[in-house]
């Protein structure tokens, strides 16, 4: 290790971005200046796309305008959903959404057009079919036909319907678009860093989400909201979950859903994403929800007490998720349908101005040495 090196990039500034700010001294998350907290819970989530695409809060003319235009890009053609068909019901719906967008990419004509028009054209059709993506390979992996989309409902009440035929109480609905909005975008994280990479070697932008798709897999970014859930379900019951975490943390164990690498003192979007989470967990009254609400309360307070560690985003989305009705596998996929925004919005601010992304290593291998021939060897 050398101390010239900053491992991991932690630390370093790597271009400039006009599209959110992410502030550790104060816990908070601007969108083009726009508080994240306003958004999520003053806006709806198309309107937050429309923020990290155009820059400004659209007029009600604009809003209107562009919520047509998203409707108007849903649907899969009949070539994608065949494939979805014929997915391997065991696959990690990661890896089948990551195949579905790479085959639209395939599909559209102009993949390559890069200029600022043909990006937005391409962002919202992203933003308009991954859901469906998602939804269709859902029912497909529970043996059940596919529901088209329904024009008539919004963004997050369109994906409900196409996964389980029915729109849930509004509240519930409130949770979720909320958490669409908090998990739009969010500076130069790994993933939206992978889909610059890419974008940077003018390569096409289906190529630069689906990169951005395999960087937000893992559990150490995306991947987390699953871990979370799996952790509240080992975890089992709230008078588990002081000793649980204190083993846990004896035993070194890397507790999902806590820690960042921007944030040390809390995560801007944690409070609001936990105060729409309760709020849900009041609407559907049951044991469980209150279960994990109770559970998910007492491990924040024994990992601050004990680390000063602080829950990021994925540790109330996930049971929040769950509590929704969806496979804890899909969870990631979500954060998918939301950083879409945020992704393609980067995608177009590296094209226009681009540098190629390509930094220096420092070399650690064997000193330069001759090849002996296979038959010395
Ligand atoms: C939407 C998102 O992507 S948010 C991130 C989601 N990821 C997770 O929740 C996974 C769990 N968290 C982690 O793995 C880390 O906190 C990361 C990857 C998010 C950030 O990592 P880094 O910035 O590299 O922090 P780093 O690993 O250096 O941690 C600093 C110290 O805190 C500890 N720490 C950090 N997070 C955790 C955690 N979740 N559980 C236990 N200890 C932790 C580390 O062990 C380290 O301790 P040490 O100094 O004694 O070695
Ligand atoms: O910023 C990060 O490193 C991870 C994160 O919270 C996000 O992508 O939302």
């Amino acid at each position: 290790m050398s101390d010239d090196i900053k491992y991991g990039l932690a630390g370093v500034v790597t271009d400039d971005t006009a599209i959110s700010k992410v502030m550790p001294e104060t816990n908070s998350l601007t969108y083009r200046g726009y508080a994240v907290q306003d958004l999520a819970t003053q806006a709806d989530f198309e309107e937050t796309a429309y923020v990290i695409w155009n820059g400004d809060l659209p007029s009600a003319s604009e809003l209107e305008e562009f919520r047509k235009r998203e409707k108007s890009e849903r649907g899969l053609s009949d070539d994608l959903l065949s494939v979805i068909a014929r997915y391997n019901r065991d696959a990690h719906p990661m890896d089948t959404v990551r195949t579905s967008v790479s085959f639209l990419g395939q599909e559209d004509p102009t993949a390559d057009d890069s200029s600022p028009e043909g990006l937005y054209d391409k962002s919202i059709r992203m933003m308009a079919k991954i859901p469906e993506m998602v939804a269709a390979d859902y029912r497909h992996r529970k043996g059940e036909k596919p529901i088209g989309p329904d024009e008539g409902l919004s963004f997050s009440e369109n994906f409900f319907h196409m996964c389980f035929g029915e729109v849930p109480a509004p509240e519930v609905i409130k949770c979720f678009d909320i958490s669409m909005t908090l998990y739009a975008e969010h500076s130069f994280n790994a993933s939206t860093f992978a889909a610059r990479v890419i974008a940077s070697t003018t390569s096409d932008i289906y190529s630069a989400v689906t990169g951005a798709i395999g960087a937000l897999k893992g559990p150490l970014h995306g991947g987390a909201n699953e871990a979370v859930m799996h952790m509240l379900k080992e975890v089992g019951e709230p008078e588990n979950a002081r000793e649980w975490m204190l083993t846990a943390l004896k035993e070194k164990r890397k507790i999902m859903g806590f820690g960042h690498r921007v944030y040390r003192s809390g995560d801007s979007r944690v409070p609001t994403m936990t105060d729409a989470f309760k709020a849900m967990v009041d609407i559907i009254d049951t044991d469980e929800a209150r279960k994990y609400w109770e559970m998910s309360r007492i491990l924040d307070d024994t990992m601050v007490e004990a680390k000063g560690i602080y829950p990021n985003l994925d540790f109330p989305a996930g049971p929040a998720y769950y509590l929704m009705g969806f496979d804890i596998p899909m969870f990631t996929p979500l954060f998918v349908m939301s950083r879409i925004t945020g992704w393609t919005a980067h995608i177009a601010e590296q094209l226009d101005e681009n540098k190629l992304i390509r930094p220096l290593s420092n070399y650690t291998g064997p000193d330069e040495r001759s090849v002996t021939p296979i038959g010395e060897r």
